[in-house]
Formats: structure tokens, sequence, C-alpha cells
């Protein structure tokens, strides 16, 4: 087979990437940054560039390519073998090159620190704990120190994780993360660092890491300039995709690695930088030319090969007005009529009807469901349409938001089969023990202590008296356990069990746990997958599934369905229609996060993200009546909405607006005869407070 330049497929600006310090450039030693465009060929000139590189000599052992998720690093791998197989004129079956040195930041800093254990101070046969058991671990050691118990509400577990993650990747110190991003917690400054020395504390005597000791360990390493020689020597070149939604560590990690920069590659894009909640930092895109000793070479890609052009003008109007930003002007020779669509219905159920009509619509003119994605900003929003989905028999697969193993009813089940798998473990004990009404956290503790100190922890959680007021729910969990205890039970029968029993706690906890129910059938079928109940709790923990719910059992690879997705799960991805749900106040931006104005700034990116995800179709939907779920006092309550403040009047010209139901008086106040004059639930409640 005759072999082909593996470049003719780029344009220019693609071109220069893929093969800057090589061939002609040969003498160029600057760092790279390739400030890419939405839909511009990010990853297509990434994989290209990795390939140039090894067809000039490179050595793939000795490349680090840093990706966002393992799914990136996989995707990133076989489009590398792609183009390489194209290039060198390789049969299907003649062996490619691998890239053993590709993967997530978290997962390349596991391999370092066990390699490197030894001499950091590490033993070698650490644990890693996912976010769930790290949770778990605060909220143990929170309770532990007392402070569970204190009078006025300490924050909660998952809180203080978050301040505790925060302050390690950010490396700013305690008191301005608080002033900052938990300012509802300032008065527990002190509390908080005893708090965190006992976590860490404890992690060091487990042997455990957690995920943000993966990044602040690798980076405590490079911080120590023999080792960042030594470990920087290993790898001529180190290159890092989605570099937008990198954190401070991160940069001081390749900083160290690489000093002059010579080596180095960065792709991405800052107008698409969304994870600031992680830490993740803007500024690190902005930074990175005048970091090393030697200034970066800047490589934009502007022409757009995703969008039709309208769509791109609408996307480029909400992105024109953001603060700070390497210009760009994204432009694309995809003509089209339609212009992306602005469509006014009246509240969330019909939001949920118009998309499930359009989508039905979409597939009858050709496009499978497949083409098609509903983004939305946070998880919960989806739920009417999930239940609108799965009345009208259409299948979903659902991406991100909480990551399914984070979800807290999933989190519940699991927690029951780790205890019944391991009876010492007190995170899963501590978790099980307080689904039962009347047990709280020291009942469980009590427990806890008890099973620790027995020989056989079964025969004391038989015999574990609970209190009086949790005498009657106590006894089906104690049954439970002795059956998932029986030798002759037969994964995954366990998992049916452990559902039956959860089923009435699911719908005491839970409002919306029709929705939640869909998620544990689906975890149940993923369990009828593994061989035993050791094999699916560990499986799952070092490679967790991304998707939620989905209507109609685990798709096939050949079956069609629609995606829902959150809009920071959709990053990368693309589809021919793109419908985006709630573009309203509140939800876009988010009213979590209208504090500063990086949050707005952060929630502006967002919803460029979302609409520059879109190919042919863009619809954006703006529910006019909104139903607020997540409030503090747990009551119903809507609020009328308004237009997402991202798109302004002057705006309006690039969409084309549609109102649903047909009906121009639509926004008047009385085309709204379901309004509610009078919350008579809330009044009710509120008499007893
Ligand atoms: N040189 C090219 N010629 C034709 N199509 C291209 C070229 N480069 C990229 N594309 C196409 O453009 C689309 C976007 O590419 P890709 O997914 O790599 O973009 P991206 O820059 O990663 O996007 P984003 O940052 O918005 O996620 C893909 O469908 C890809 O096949």
């Amino acid at each position: 087979m005759q072999s082909r330049d593996p470049l003719e497929s780029l344009n220019q600006q693609q071109r220069e990437a893929a093969t800057h310090g090589t061939g002609e450039s040969a003498g160029d030693t600057r760092p790279l940054l390739v400030i890419a465009g939405a839909g511009s060929g990010k990853t297509n000139t990434l994989a290209h560039r990795v390939a140039n590189l090894i067809r000039h000599g490179a050595d793939p052992q000795r490349m680090m390519l840093l990706t966002f998720s393992r799914r990136a690093a996989q995707e990133m791998e076989r489009r590398v073998g792609g183009v390489l197989q194209q290039a060198l004129g390789l049969q299907g079956t003649q062996s490619l090159p691998n890239l053993p040195w590709s993967g997530t930041f978290h997962s390349i800093g596991a391999r370092l620190l066990r390699e490197y254990a030894p001499r950091i101070g590490l033993e070698e046969n650490f644990t890693i704990h996912d976010r769930g058991d790290s949770e778990d671990l605060m909220g143990l050691v929170r309770h532990e120190i007392g402070f569970s118990e204190t009078k006025k509400r300490f924050p909660l577990k998952g809180t203080c994780l978050g301040i505790y993650s925060r302050v390690l990747n950010t490396r700013d110190p305690l008191s301005l993360v608080l002033q900052n991003t938990y300012p509802w917690c300032t008065q527990w400054e002190d509390e908080l660092k005893k708090l965190f020395g006992a976590y860490v504390e404890a992690k060091q005597q487990q042997n455990v890491l957690d995920y943000d000791d993966l990044l602040a360990f690798w980076a405590d390493m490079m911080a120590e300039p023999a080792l960042a020689e030594e470990v920087g020597a290993r790898f001529d070149h180190l290159l890092v995709d989605e570099y937008q939604d990198t954190n401070k560590l991160q940069a001081e990690i390749i900083l160290g690695m690489k000093p002059t920069g010579q080596g180095v590659t960065v792709v991405g894009d800052d107008a698409q930088s969304i994870y600031s909640f992680r830490g993740a930092t803007v500024r690190n895109i902005l930074d990175f030319p005048r970091q090393f000793t030697q200034e970066a070479r800047i490589v934009t890609l502007e022409r757009n090969y995703r969008s039709t052009q309208p769509i791109l003008e609408a996307s480029n109007a909400v992105i024109a007005q953001a603060r700070e930003r390497h210009a760009k002007d994204l432009y694309t020779d995809k003509v089209s009529s339609q212009k992306a669509q602005l469509v006014l219905v009246p509240d969330e159920a019909q939001q949920a009807r118009w998309v499930a009509d359009q989508v039905l619509r979409q597939r009858e003119a050709g496009a499978v469901l497949k083409s098609q994605s509903v983004l939305f900003r946070a998880s919960h929003h989806s739920a009417a349409l999930e239940l609108e989905l799965a009345r009208r028999n259409i299948p979903f697969v659902k991406f991100g938001g909480l990551k399914f193993l984070e979800a807290s009813h999933i989190k519940d089940l699991l927690a029951v089969l780790r205890f019944a798998q391991n009876p010492r473990s007190r995170m899963a004990g501590f978790r099980v023990a307080q689904l039962v009404p009347g047990v709280g956290a020291a009942t469980a503790t009590r427990l806890l202590d008890a099973m620790g100190e027995a020989s056989d922890p079964h025969v004391a959680l038989q015999g574990f008296e609970p209190p009086a007021q949790a005498k009657e729910d106590w006894a089906p969990l104690a049954s439970l356990f002795a059956k998932l205890n029986d030798a002759e039970l037969a994964w995954p029968a366990d998992m049916e069990l452990a559902k039956a029993w959860y089923q009435p706690h699911l719908e005491r906890l839970h409002e919306d746990a029709q929705v939640r129910k869909l998620d544990l059938d689906q975890l149940a079928r993923l369990a009828a997958g593994y061989g035993s109940r050791e094999r699916f709790l560990t499986e799952l923990t070092l490679d967790p599934p991304e998707v939620t719910s989905d209507q109609s059992g685990p798709p096939l690879r050949d079956e069609d369905y629609l995606i829902l997705s959150t809009i920071h799960s959709a990053k990368g991805q693309e589809w021919k229609a793109v419908h985006v749900l709630n573009c309203v106040d509140g939800c876009i931006p988010s009213d979590m996060a209208t504090g500063t104005t990086e949050e707005l700034e952060e929630e502006r990116r967002l919803l460029y993200v979302a609409m520059t995800r879109a190919k042919e179709q863009l619809h954006l939907l703006v529910p006019q009546r909104f139903y607020i779920s997540q409030q503090a006092s747990g009551g119903d309550k809507h609020v009328y909405a308004g237009r997402t403040r991202f798109i302004s009047e002057a705006m309006l010209a690039a969409f084309e607006q549609v109102c649903w139901p047909d009906a121009p008086s639509l926004s008047a106040a009385s085309a709204q005869p379901q309004a509610p004059v009078l919350q008579v639930r809330s009044r009710a409640r509120s008499m007893w407070k």
C-alpha cells in the first residue's frame, strides 16, 4: 500500500501546529500553545501532531499525553493510530506504536507516585479513594472529632471535602478559599483546619490517597529540582489537551518537568473554560505564553468545521461579550438559511413535550436519535424530560451531572453491597446504618465499634440492639444482611435483595424517586455483567460508568438512542441537532453562580460551549414559568423566568424566535391561567415553622 501525506487533510494553521519543531522548523524549541476555537479540529490536530512527531523519530515511550478523561485518552490513541496507519501505509493487522504514558493527570500521577514511592516517603501499595470514599472518610473523621454534633450546623461532609480539595488544587490559603467560595463557612476556619489535619492523618494511617493527593504529591515531587529533572528527562514531549480546564497544580507540574518549555505542547480554548468549580483556572491558558524560560509560539485555529454559519454567528455573538480572552474570529463556509432558534414555551412540562416532539420529527426526517442531543446546565433539569421520554418510549442515555457513582441513591445501594462484602468497612457501614430512620451517627458508631471488636462481625450485627424508635425498621436490615451473608447466595441475587430493601427508603428520601429508580435498575443491569460481588465492586471503582438513566436497558452499540447530557459532559462532542434546556436566568447563569464576575463569565462560556456543539440545528428553550426544586425550605416554588442575560436584545437578530404553543400573546400575564396566585402548600407548612 502506498503511503500518503498524512497532513494533506489539514488546513494551514492545523499544519503549522502539527509540524512545529519538526522538518523545516526543526530548530524551533519553543513551547507551543494551540488556541483552538470551538469545532476547529483541535483533537484532529493534536492527533496529527503526535503522529507527525513519531514519524520524525520521536519515541512513543518518551511522550506524555495528558487528557481530560480516560475516554479522551483512548480516543486520542485511536486517532493517532489511524493517522500513522495511513501515513506509514500499514495494513490493519500490522501493529502500531502505543502510547504507554497517555491518560488523565490523575492516572499518570498515580503511576509515577507508585514508581517513586520509596523516594518520596510513600508506601508503594497505597490504594486510591474515589470521591465517594473520600467524602465518607471526611464524614467519619468529622464525626469522630465531634463536629457533627455542634449546635450551629457545621458544614456537611461534601462541603468539607469541596473546601479541602479547592485549597489543594488552587494552592490558595484556606481563609481565601472560604472568603471567595464558601463565605457561609468562614466562621468555621479553625475547626476546618483541625478537621483537615485529622483527615490527612486518617488517610495516612489507612495508606490511602485521594484524587487530590495524586496531583498534589506529583506537584510536590516536581518542586524538588533533582526529582523534577529526573522525571522531566524521561519524556521528550509533553502534550496536554483541554488545557483551559487545568488548575494551578497541573500548571506547576508541567513547568516543573519542563522549565524551558522545550517539548511542551498545550491545546485549548479559553472561551470554553468551564471547570473553575474544580479549581481550574482560565489564567493557565492566558498566562502560558510567558511562563517558561522561552516564550511560547502561539498558533490559532480559527476555521470552524462543525457548525453552519448562522449557528456560529449566534455563538460568536454570545462569546464576544466575554471580558478577557485570546482574540480569535471563528469562521466557517457552511452556509445555511436556518438560524439558531429561541423557543419560548410556557413551562418545563411543555418544554419536555416540545423537545420530545421535535426529536421525533427530526427522526422522521432522517436524523437518527444519536445525532441529536439535549443539553442542560444541571443534572436535575432533565427530570421532566426523562419522564416524558420514558412515557413515549424514546430511548435515551444520560451523561454527566452527578457522576453515576456519586449520586446518593447509587452510593446508598453500593454501600449496602460493600458492607456485605467487607463488614469491617466503616465508611460503608456508617452510611448504611443511617439509612434506617431513627439511627444517627452515634448509633452507627456504636454498631461499627461492636462489629470491629467482635470476632465475627456478622454475629455482632445480628445481635445489635438499635434504639427503640429504630427497632421496627432495623429488623429488615438485619434480615437483609443475614441473607447477603449466605454462602449459597449467587450473584447478582444480592443486588435484587439490596434493591428491594432500599426501595421504601428511596421513596422516603427522594421526591424524584421514580427517576432515581431508573438509575438503580441500570445499576442492576450493569451488575449482571460481572461474575461476583467482589469483581463488580472493584471494577466499578476503577472504571466508573458515566451513564445514568436510560429507558430501555443498556443500549447496544447499534441501538439508537437520544443523548441527554449536562453541558459539562458535552465537552468535545458534536451533534447534528442540539436542544438546550432552560435558557433562562437562574439556570444559565445558574443562580448558584452569580456571585462574582468570574463565575458569571464562566456561565457565559458554558452557554457558548453548549451552542457550539451543534452542527446544523440549534434550539435554545426558554420556559417562562420555571419550577424550582432545590430550595432550602424543601417546598414547591415557581418563578417567572427571563431569557438568559447572555442573549441581549441586540443579539436577537441572530436568532429565529418561536412561540409554542403558537399563541402570540403567550408572554402576556393573561396567557398564564395556571400561574399560582397563592402557594397554599407552603403556607400550610409555614404554619408550623
Ligand atoms: N482539516 C479538516 N478538514 C475537514 N474537517 C475537519 C478538519 N479538521 C477538523 N474537522 C472536523 O471538524 C469537526 C470538529 O473537530 P474536533 O472535534 O477535532 O474539534 P475541536 O476543536 O476539538 O472542537 P471543540 O473544542 O469545540 O470540542 C469534526 O467533525 C472534524 O472531523
